[in-house]
């Protein structure tokens, strides 16, 4: 069968070239008609069916740069923030802006001061069953929506966003009515460690003291679910599963290297932006998301970050997970599979040298090749087993997963 799909950056091109026809048309159109002789005659003006093609491929080519923007490279700014003087509590109940709020309470270390820590990491890593999990703590606000991604806005529409962000998102007057030393609101954007170095440094110049609550989940396991999310969530969006195999999609250069896709996946370099930015290590908590499988995995985890961002111990009575999707495993040929981990091996190895531990996803590859080599065909497991060595004795298999064999 014929496997291709297009990426966003493909649809870019089509749709300026579709743009381009448009216009050209009309223009061509525009001289024919001219009056070269007898200026009396009057001009026709182009047909609308033109000008209305020439605007579909405008307003496409706007949707499709806006999707590859995920692709794209920013520049880096200079932190050119000033430090202004302190002010208290009070002053910075009236802020409308996280500058203002910065300057108001940068050196107010007794307070949380909002947003007080960021819980992102990577697209499918489990963010929503912690937030949902931390909104029950009686010591926080949390943000509305989960995923303001204020952060990986660009800064002109960042500065347009900053009143909606400092005033609905982090809720500054419900937290300013409780007390900053009582309650704290946090960042819930899931993405904001793939996107770029922007958000790493926008995020930096507003919130300097945030601590950083990141969950990465084995690379090709997450870029998959990714894919079937997008799939199942959007029914409107175009999306490869639609008409091909995973096996197909997992080929596609924009799979492969895309930045929501396999290329998010790559985290030791988006952390080397992180840090490149300014945060240092010690400001961040890397969570496992495979830790969320082991016996009362939610509530451990849940219990790490509180004591990380310093709240008070919770008891929770579910811990039941929010937005779970994968119930089957795909299907992929093993060269699809080997290109996949030939693209995140080295990342993965250099994020475990650089934290000076193991995530034991090499072993999952091993255990899901050695699967492939069956009948030639692997059974990706989205929610991966893991391999009894890589588990702490007494914990138990993953929840959903087949036995195997
Ligand atoms: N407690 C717990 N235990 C095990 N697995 C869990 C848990 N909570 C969430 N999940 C899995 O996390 C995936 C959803 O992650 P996110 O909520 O971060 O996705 S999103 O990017 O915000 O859409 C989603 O993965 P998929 O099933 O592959 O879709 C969930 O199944």
């Amino acid at each position: 069968m014929w496997c291709y799909y297009p990426g966003a950056w493909d649809m870019a091109l089509i749709a300026t070239a579709i743009a381009a026809a448009g216009v050209g048309l009309g223009l061509r159109e525009r001289w024919q008609k001219q009056p070269k002789h007898n200026a009396k005659e009057k001009r026709r003006p182009p047909t609308r069916l033109r000008g209305r093609v020439a605007a579909l491929g405008a307003a496409l080519l706007v949707i499709f740069l806006y999707a590859s923007y995920e692709d794209s490279r920013f520049t880096a700014m200079e932190d050119t923030y000033e430090q202004k003087p302190h002010k208290a509590e009070k002053e910075a109940c009236r802020c409308t802006t996280t500058s203002c709020l910065r300057n108001a309470l940068e050196h107010q270390h007794t307070l949380f001061r909002p947003p007080h820590f960021w819980l992102g990491g990577c697209q499918k890593c489990g963010t929503t069953s912690m937030y949902d999990l931390l909104s029950k703590h009686p010591q926080i606000i949390a943000p509305t929506p989960k995923e303001p991604g204020y952060f990986a806005l660009p800064s002109p529409l960042r500065s347009l966003r900053a009143r909606w962000y400092v005033r609905d998102v982090l809720q500054l007057s419900t937290i300013c009515d409780k007390g900053m030393k009582r309650v704290a609101t946090f960042d819930g954007t899931a993405y904001y460690l793939q996107w770029d170095y922007s958000a790493a440094l926008a995020l930096r110049q507003a919130a300097p003291w945030a601590k950083l609550v990141i969950i990465l989940r084995e690379p090709i396991t997450r870029a998959m679910s990714w894919l079937q999310h997008m799939n199942m969530k959007f029914p409107l969006v175009p999306n490869c599963l639609r008409s091909r195999s995973m096996d197909c999609c997992v080929r596609q250069r924009w799979f492969l290297r895309g930045n929501h896709h396999l290329g998010g996946s790559l985290y030791d370099a988006h952390l080397q932006k992180w840090l490149a930015a300014g945060w240092p290590l010690e400001q961040f908590l890397i969570i496992k998301f495979e830790d969320l499988f082991e016996d009362d995995g939610a509530s451990h985890v849940y219990g790490r970050i509180l004591d990380f961002v310093g709240l008070q111990a919770h008891n929770l009575s579910s811990t039941t997970p929010s937005n779970r999707r994968s119930t089957v495993p795909y299907e992929v040929l093993p060269d699809a599979y080997d290109d996949m981990v030939d693209i995140v091996k080295d990342d993965v190895a250099s994020l475990e040298r650089r934290l000076g531990r193991s995530f034991g996803w090499a072993d999952i590859w091993k255990t899901q090749r050695s699967q492939c080599k069956r009948d030639g065909v692997c059974r990706v497991d989205l929610i991966p087993r893991a391999p009894a060595s890589s588990r702490p004795p007494g914990s138990r298999r993953f929840p959903g997963s087949r036995p195997p064999g």
